[in-house]
């Protein structure tokens, strides 16, 4: 049953939320959600364990398995290959979880052009406003000028594809968290309901 609960992509500008709303969902829903792990060609750093942070691969391989098909999304950051395989996003479906892929607007045309079944869930989380979302970004301390303004640079392209029709299955607005949050529950409750049922009769 929880093979055909279709994955969740979730995308929006940078300090939009995502990562906000998220934890909140995985905080009231716990063992229900989780990332896919991807693939990337650069070298693990101390800790990183493979096939938890990441599946290390080399280069080669990264390249074997795209000439497969084997990538919802891949792109080039730095020098080095990264991607989000299906079989990752498929082994998530098949452990009883609903996975959660948070990608940017190129990742989200990708999987949207992928043959992935079952399709998954497209959901942007729209910043209420550039000043608002400019705030939110400086209040978080992770920025310098220079990256705030790349991220501010960004924000018009992705809401501009956002809004574009039929490009998401959702828009969460995200002015009001508590509001934004009950929207995006909403959103997948039906899902959530279903994948607890099942793990209630498999006595987990
Ligand atoms: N509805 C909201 N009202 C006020 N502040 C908010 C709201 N939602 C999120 N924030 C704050 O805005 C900042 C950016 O949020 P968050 O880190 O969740 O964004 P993100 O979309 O995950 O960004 P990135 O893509 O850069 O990781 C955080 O400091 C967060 O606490």
């Amino acid at each position: 049953m929880s093979q055909s609960l279709r994955p969740i992509v979730i995308s929006g500008p940078s300090g939009s939320g995502k990562s906000t709303l998220l934890n909140k969902l995985f905080a009231e829903y716990p063992g229900c959600f989780a990332f896919s792990v991807s693939h990337t060609t650069r070298n693990p750093r101390a800790g990183e364990e493979n096939g938890v942070a990441y599946h290390f691969v080399t280069r080669e391989d990264f390249q074997n398995l795209i000439a497969q098909n084997g990538f919802l999304e891949h792109a080039q950051f730095s020098g080095n290959l990264y991607g989000t395989s299906k079989k990752s996003v498929n082994d998530i479906g098949s452990s009883g979880q609903l996975c959660v892929l948070d990608v940017e607007i190129n990742g989200v045309k990708s999987i949207k052009n992928s043959d992935m079944q079952p399709r998954p869930r497209f959901i942007f989380v729209k910043p209420p406003g550039l000043e608002e979302l400019k705030k939110r970004l400086q209040g978080r301390g992770t920025e310098t000028e220079e990256s705030l303004q790349k991220r501010l640079d960004s924000v018009k392209e992705a809401i501009d594809y956002a809004e574009e029709s039929g490009a998401y299955d959702h828009i969460v607005v995200n002015d009001d968290l508590e509001i934004a949050y009950e929207h995006l529950k909403g959103i997948l409750i039906e899902d959530i309901t279903k994948l607890q049922t099942s793990k209630l009769k498999k006595g987990e």
